[in-house]
């Protein structure tokens, strides 16, 4: 079995838990007492340079653990200090060491918008991304197929949600945009694998349709990368591990979001 289908089989059966344990309708009444979500495509969409994305992450199925974030609402404050235009909370626990406490926590100390970033296959997830305070949700192509993505896809978008849609090749881009998205994700890593090709973005772009969000995903190292994805046409970037490993995660998302402002426009 290859990462991914691990990753998807151990968020399955976390999901089965969490599904005896809160029903369906309470959390689609929590999700309805949730404040209203922004249009979070209009929010990345990179007018006057790149937006930077910071993720909450302390291990990757790559990298194992690699940050302790004994408080995930402190880093998250540092991220939005830092100029962060949203923040990515991953809630896989078992390879990414997660959880929606995490999301719930985040939720609570900052403003802007949030990416429940986990292995999303089912609509319960949804609805909890909306109940725990996301207004993003990562779907990720090569996990799906197309009729639960465009299910998945139409979900969050009914209840207010911005889909984030995760491709890694030209043919998951062609599925992404045939469900519809507005906002799209080329991961340079390929979560088969685990390994990064940071040309993928640049291969991909062409075929990302003016108008829908372009984000580089993955392999961030600093500014001198978002001024590459800048110049291939990135609407934001989204980082992880350089922004958590750092000395100051404000001024490491700081030195990101300037070299994002000052990169010339690709068109
Ligand atoms: O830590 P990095 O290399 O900056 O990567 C961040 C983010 O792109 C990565 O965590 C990620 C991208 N897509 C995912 C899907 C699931 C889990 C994690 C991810």
């Amino acid at each position: 079995m290859n990462t991914l289908d691990q990753l998807v089989e151990g968020a399955r059966a976390d999901l089965a838990v969490r599904r005896q344990r809160v029903a369906l309708a309470e959390l689609r009444e929590r999700a309805q007492a949730a404040r209203p979500a922004r249009d979070c495509a209009a929010l990345l969409r990179g007018t006057r340079g790149v937006r930077v994305i910071a993720e909450v992450k302390r291990a990757s199925p790559s990298k194992g653990a690699f940050a302790e974030i004994a408080d995930p609402a402190a880093l998250a404050a540092d991220y939005q200090a830092g100029g962060a235009a949203a923040i990515s909370v991953l809630t896989e626990r078992r390879r990414f060491g997660g959880s929606l406490a995490d999301l719930d926590a985040v939720a609570a100390r900052v403003e802007v918008p949030l990416l429940r970033k986990d292995f999303v296959v089912d609509p319960y997830q949804v609805w909890e991304a909306r109940a725990h305070g996301a207004e993003l949700v990562l779907l990720i192509v090569a996990a799906l197929d197309q009729p639960l993505l465009a299910d998945l896809h139409a979900l969050a978008v009914g209840i207010g949600l911005t889909p984030l849609v995760e491709t890694h090749n030209e043919e998951e881009v062609e599925r992404a945009l045939r469900a519809g998205a507005r906002v799209v994700g080329v991961n340079a890593r390929d979560l088969r694998t685990l390994e990064v090709d940071r040309a993928t973005f640049a291969r991909l772009a062409p075929g990302i349709p003016e108008g829908v969000v372009r984000i580089a995903e993955s392999g961030v190292r600093g500014p001198g990368d978002v001024i590459t994805y800048a110049a291939q046409g990135a609407d934001a970037v989204l980082v992880g591990e350089a922004v958590v490993t750092g000395g100051s995660p404000a001024a490491a998302v700081a030195a990101l979001v300037e070299a994002g402002r000052s990169a010339p426009a690709s068109t």
